[in-house]
């Protein structure tokens, strides 16, 4: 038993080194990796990383057989790539690292991202006057300030409707001035995106959008907040990736919407991810809004969700109302008849 003692006292001291050196050599990686990111290179290098495989086969005597020297150095290539992420993505201009106070975007007396949570409103497409005049009186007796509604709309089949383009912004636009709200405009491209600036006051990129990295740069040079949606099929890093594109070129005025991710589940529509709210909340200091209708796709799970998006952390919801469903011109069984909409407010209106 002493000679155990005596050689455990040995690795003791062994594992000592090996802590001091591994350490030692995470701080290089580390270093290496600040480099990478200053020219633009990605973390993994497997030309490198075979080299040094190929150098330590040569050189081991044993009693470590080859391939366990491989799996452990596999094992410190991942955890030193995974350093060399984190402190990269630590580094972006959206990090909580690089600013630790939440952004708060303020428009018109209004703020999204402070103590109140944000309310956000309206139909899927603008399909007349009249329909929006019915929205924003229902918002207004609620006291609610922002208001959401599609003029290009970005649909699966070319031949559904496609919204009423200018005619829509201009609709908004009217409404939103006799109304004295905020709304919420989707654009799809430059074009759109130079009309909408003059009738919108919060920019929309949809899911579908998230990584047209030339709009990104676009949005990233106007000087009107960008409410950007999570790709269907994102990660939350390539989400982060792309409001970084727009911070990067000169907008801090940022919102994130996380509106549900595509998954094997048929139950909704999409798969809302919750974990996400928190998630970007801690990684980043941009406001976080939940799209519950699209990550729903149906009513009836509406209030816990909304519920659920709040308790998780979010800065807001987001939702479909219409005046009369039945008869929209687009995503017709999702949003909420007035009735219904009460009912979801009342849910979280206290929050
Ligand atoms: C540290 C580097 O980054 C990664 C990690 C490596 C390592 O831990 O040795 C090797 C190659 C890269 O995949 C590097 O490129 O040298």
């Amino acid at each position: 038993m002493d000679n155990i003692n005596d050689l455990r006292i040995e690795i003791d001291r062994i594992n000592k080194q090996l802590l001091t050196l591994l350490n030692r050599r995470a701080d290089l990686t580390l270093k290496i990796g600040k480099e990478k990111q200053k020219h633009g290179y990605t973390v993994h290098d497997p030309i490198r990383e075979q080299h040094i495989l190929e150098t330590l086969m040569k050189e081991n005597k044993g009693p470590f057989k080859n391939e366990d020297i491989t799996g452990i150095f596999k094992e410190i290539f991942q955890a030193s790539k995974k350093l060399q992420k984190t402190d990269q993505s630590d580094e972006l201009l959206i990090s909580r690292k690089k600013k630790q106070s939440d952004t708060i975007i303020k428009i018109k007396n209004q703020s999204i991202g402070g103590s109140e949570k944000a309310l956000i409103f309206g139909p899927c497409s603008i399909e007349s006057y009249e329909q929006m005049e019915q929205v924003a009186k229902k918002l207004n007796s609620l006291g609610i300030k922002f208001i959401r509604g599609g003029a290009f709309k970005p649909r699966t089949s070319p031949y559904s409707f496609q919204g009423l383009g200018i005619e829509g912004l201009k609709i908004m636009g009217e409404i939103c001035n006799k109304h004295d709200l905020i709304s919420f405009v989707e654009v799809m491209d430059q074009e759109q995106l130079d009309i909408a600036c003059d009738y919108v006051d919060i920019v929309q990129i949809g899911a579908r959008n998230m990584q047209n990295f030339s709009l990104l740069k676009k949005v990233g040079k106007i000087n009107k907040p960008v409410f950007l949606k999570r790709g269907l099929s994102a990660t939350i890093e390539e989400f982060k990736m792309s409001a970084e594109y727009i911070i990067a070129n000169g907008n801090p005025n940022i919102i994130l919407c996380e509106r549900g991710i595509r998954t094997y589940e048929q139950a909704t529509r999409n798969t809302l991810d919750l974990s996400a709210v928190p998630i970007l909340k801690n990684e980043t200091h941009l406001p976080v809004i939940v799209d519950i209708s699209h990550s729903a796709g149906r009513k009836d799970i509406m209030d816990s969700l909304a519920r659920a998006s709040l308790a998780a952390g979010a800065d807001g919801i987001m939702a479909e109302i219409h005046p009369n469903p039945l008869i929209a011109l687009s995503d017709a069984g999702q949003q909420l008849d007035f009735e219904e909409f009460m009912t979801l407010y009342k849910h979280i209106q206290h929050y």
